[in-house]
C-alpha cells in the first residue's frame, strides 16, 4: 500500500474560545486532485498550515507522507501560501531558481527548470525582469512556478488561483492537470467552486471549522436529488409558498434581475410539476429549467443560508480584489 501523502486524524485548532479547525479527519491519497472547499474563514488555511507542521493542532496528529511533518517530508511537498511574497528585486528566473535550490535541486539544474517552467507558461519574455516590474497575476504565476519548481511529489495551494483573471485562471488549470500527469499530488483549497468541479478527483467541503463533505464529484452531488430551478422577481419567498406542496425550495441566488431557488423533487415528480405548483401558488416567475446541480448547490444544501451567504461574501470579496 503507498503512503498517503496527508493524513489528518481529529485534528483540532482552537485561538482563544474560538475554534478554528474541529475535529477534521481528512487523507489526501497519492495521485489524486483534491479540493478543499469553503467560504473564508471556513478553516482552510489553518488545517493547511497544520498539515505542513507550520502550527501543530491543539489536538489530533498529522501524517505527513507516513510521519509527524518535518524536514524531510517538506523536501517532496510544494506549498503556496496564501500570503504571497516574493524578494521584489530579484528577477523572475533567479526566483524559480532560488526556491528550487533551496529544495534541493543543483544550480544548474535549477535554472534549467526556471527556463522551462517560464517558457512553459508564457513568461520566458520576463525571464529576466524584477518582480517589482511584474503585474500582480504575473508575480503569483512566478510564485507558483516556484512552488512547483523541485518536482514535488505534493503540491499544497493555499487559494491558488484568487487574484488571477480568467485566463491566468485557466492557465493555472492546465498547469496543475500537466503536475497531476507528471504524477503530483495535489490539494488546493478555494472558495471558487467552479475550478474544484473541473479539476479534482475528490473534494473536501469545510464549513466553520468542519468537514461537512468528503467524497468524489459523483457522491457530491448524489446528495442533491433531482430538481429544478425557478427564477423569481426578487423579494418573493417561494419556500413559503410551496410550503404545502411537498416541494422545498431554497434560495441559491440573488440578483437584480430575480432570485433562484432550487425546488428539490420528490421521487416520481417532475420539473414541470414544480413548475405549475409555483404558478398555482402564485410565484411571479421569470425563468425555469430543469436543475443541473452544480457543486455550490451543493455546499448550500449541505450548510443552508447563513454560510451560503458567507460563501457569496468570499466570492465578491475576490471580485473587488481582482
Ligand atoms: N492566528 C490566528 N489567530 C486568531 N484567529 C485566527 C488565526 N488564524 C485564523 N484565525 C481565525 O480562524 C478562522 C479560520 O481561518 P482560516 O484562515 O483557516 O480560514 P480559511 O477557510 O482559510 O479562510 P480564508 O480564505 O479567509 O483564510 C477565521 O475566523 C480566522 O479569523
Amino acid at each position: 500500500m503507498p503512503v498517503s501523502p496527508l493524513v489528518l486524524s481529529s485534528v483540532t485548532k482552537r485561538f482563544g474560545h474560538f475554534t478554528a479547525v474541529d475535529n477534521l479527519s481528512m487523507e489526501v491519497p497519492e495521485g489524486q486532485i483534491i479540493g478543499f472547499l469553503g467560504p473564508n474563514g471556513a478553516g482552510k488555511s489553518t488545517s493547511l498550515r497544520m498539515a505542513l507542521g507550520v502550527m501543530p493542532p491543539d489536538d489530533g496528529h498529522v501524517e505527513l507522507f507516513g510521519r509527524a511533518p518535518g524536514i524531510e517530508a517538506l523536501k517532496r511537498v510544494g506549498f503556496l501560501p496564501e500570503e504571497r511574497g516574493l524578494y521584489k528585486k530579484m528577477t523572475a528566473r533567479d526566483t524559480i531558481t532560488h526556491f528550487a535550490r533551496l529544495k534541493g535541486l543543483s544550480a544548474n539544474d535549477a535554472r534549467a527548470r526556471a527556463d522551462e517552467l517560464l517558457q512553459a507558461t508564457g513568461l520566458d519574455e520576463f525571464s529576466r525582469a524584477r518582480i517589482s516590474k511584474l503585474s500582480k497575476g504575473m508575480a503569483q504565476k512566478v510564485q507558483i512556478l516556484s512552488t512547483l519548481a523541485h518536482r514535488p511529489d505534493f503540491l499544497i495551494l493555499d487559494e491558488p488561483f484568487s487574484g488571477l483573471d480568467p485566463v491566468n485562471q485557466q492557465a493555472l488549470e492546465d498547469l496543475i492537470r500537466a503536475e497531476h500527469d507528471r504524477g503530483a499530488t495535489i490539494l488546493f483549497s478555494t472558495h471558487v467552486m467552479e475550478h474544484a468541479e473541473r479539476l479534482c478527483d475528490r473534494i473536501i467541503m469545510m464549513a466553520r471549522g468542519r468537514k461537512v463533505l468528503d467524497g468524489t464529484l459523483a457522491e457530491a452531488f448524489s446528495t442533491l436529488g433531482q430538481g429544478a430551478r425557478i427564477t423569481v422577481e426578487p423579494g418573493f419567498d417561494m419556500a413559503a409558498a410551496l410550503a404545502n406542496t411537498g416541494f422545498d425550495a431554497t434560495r441559491i441566488a440573488d440578483e437584480a434581475h430575480g432570485d433562484t431557488w432550487r425546488i428539490e423533487l420528490p421521487r416520481g415528480r417532475e420539473a414541470q410539476d414544480a413548475l405549475r405548483a409555483a404558478l398555482e401558488a402564485g410565484a411571479p416567475i421569470r425563468g425555469f429549467a430543469p436543475d443541473e446541480a452544480r457543486l455550490r448547490d451543493v455546499f448550500v444544501s449541505l450548510v443552508g443560508e447563513a454560510d451560503a451567504e458567507a460563501l457569496a461574501a468570499s466570492e465578491a470579496a475576490e471580485g473587488e480584489a481582482a
